[in-house]
């Protein structure tokens, strides 16, 4: 059944994911926060500032304000970047259709509060308990836009949520797999953003393939043992979400974090970067995942070195250095008791 979807805001993620609702028959409303992006909508029907070069299908229309966008809407998908999560959900609190199920698509912990995206929502909006999912997979907006084929998974605590989800998106571009494991999603999804940096710098220096692999994968033991401590179910990370997602996040060039990794790696300014690259959601989670690591007592040594040279004036080659010089251990995702 043809359902209303707001999308606020719209961003490159969220503008791409109109794409396969709007060819599933949705009638899908873009809040745009600037209105000159608007009126360039309703010319072009692209969203230039966010994903240029991808004309949006019939049936999307876009708004400049939430209200607008969130009339009567069925399902409402929060596209912010973590950075504007908190503001985002009081913008859209006093117009939420009561029953609405709202779907987080943002991958990032609170730098502030170590909180996961689903949390802050939480923390806002107390009354979509219940009816709140989350979506996280291996997916460049710019692959998904273009329609070319994609897995993704979306986890919620009540499994008719993340089926309903599953049926708005899932087509013959997009497969889209349930899950309960909320928590494994999410950090899985968040986390991986720092290890790709770590990835890039690795890159960036010319430490070659090599590093590159050991980084994926002593990444993917860390962000393992923090999850397990927190309680997510390990499996959870050798799903789409979990390794599909650190794969394709370090070792894809369309990847923000891997670039500016890449950037910082060769020796450019990490400022110069970021002003380029937009959101790059490894860094603030940076500074999050390491205090939380600290707090459950769960080891994060390439965390620890990405955080570093992005907040301590370490250089890639310490980093680098210091990762390659630690105490011999054995290869497993020992959580001390
Ligand atoms: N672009 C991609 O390929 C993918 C992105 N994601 C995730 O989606 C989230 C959004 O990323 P993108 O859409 O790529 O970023 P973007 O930079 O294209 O869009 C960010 C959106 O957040 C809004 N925003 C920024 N600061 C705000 C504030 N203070 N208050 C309210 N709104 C604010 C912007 O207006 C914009 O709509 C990120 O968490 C990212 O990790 C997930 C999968 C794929
Ligand atoms: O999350 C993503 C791919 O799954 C997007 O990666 P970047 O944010 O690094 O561009």
């Amino acid at each position: 059944m043809p359902m209303r979807v707001a999308i606020v805001p719209a961003g490159q993620w969220g503008t791409a994911l109109a794409v396969p609702l709007a060819e599933n028959g949705h009638a899908v409303r873009l809040w745009l926060r600037r209105p000159e992006d608007v009126d360039v909508f309703r010319r072009t029907r692209t969203n230039p500032r966010h994903l240029p070069g991808a004309p949006l299908p019939d049936g999307v229309e876009a708004f400049p304000t939430p209200e607008e966008a969130l009339d009567h809407a069925d399902l409402v998908i929060l596209g912010s970047a973590s950075r504007g999560l908190r503001d985002t959900c009081r913008a859209i609190r006093a117009h939420l259709p009561p029953g609405a199920l709202v779907l987080s698509i943002t991958k990032g912990l609170e730098p502030e509060t170590h909180l996961r995206m689903s949390q802050v929502i939480l923390d806002e909006l107390p009354e979509v308990e219940g009816r709140l999912a989350v979506l996280s997979g291996p997916n460049f907006a710019v692959e998904v836009a273009r329609r070319l084929p994609a897995a993704t998974v979306v986890a919620a605590g009540d499994p008719a949520v993340a089926a309903a989800w599953q049926h708005a998106f899932m087509g013959p571009r997009l497969r889209v797999y349930t899950h309960d494991d909320v928590l494994g999603v999410e950090l899985g999804g968040a986390l991986k953003n720092v290890i790709a940096i770590g990835v890039g710098i690795s890159d960036g220096l010319g430490a070659g393939e090599n590093a590159r692999a050991a980084l994926i994968t002593r990444g993917m033991a860390e962000i393992g043992r923090l999850g397990v401590a927190l309680g997510a179910s390990p499996l959870t990370f050798a799903g789409l979400s979990g390794v599909g997602d650190l794969v394709l996040t370090c070792t894809g060039d369309l990847s923000r974090n891997r670039r500016l990794g890449l950037a910082i790696g060769r020796g450019e300014a990490a400022e110069a970067a970021l002003r380029t690259l937009g959101t790059v959601e490894g860094v603030p989670t940076a500074r999050a995942a390491v205090q939380l690591a600290r707090e459950v007592g769960v080891e994060m040594p390439i965390t620890e070195r990405v955080h570093a040279v992005l907040f301590e004036g370490e250089s890639p080659a310490e980093g680098l250095e210091l990762l390659m010089g630690r105490d011999r251990t054995k290869e497993s995702w020992h959580v001390p008791a």
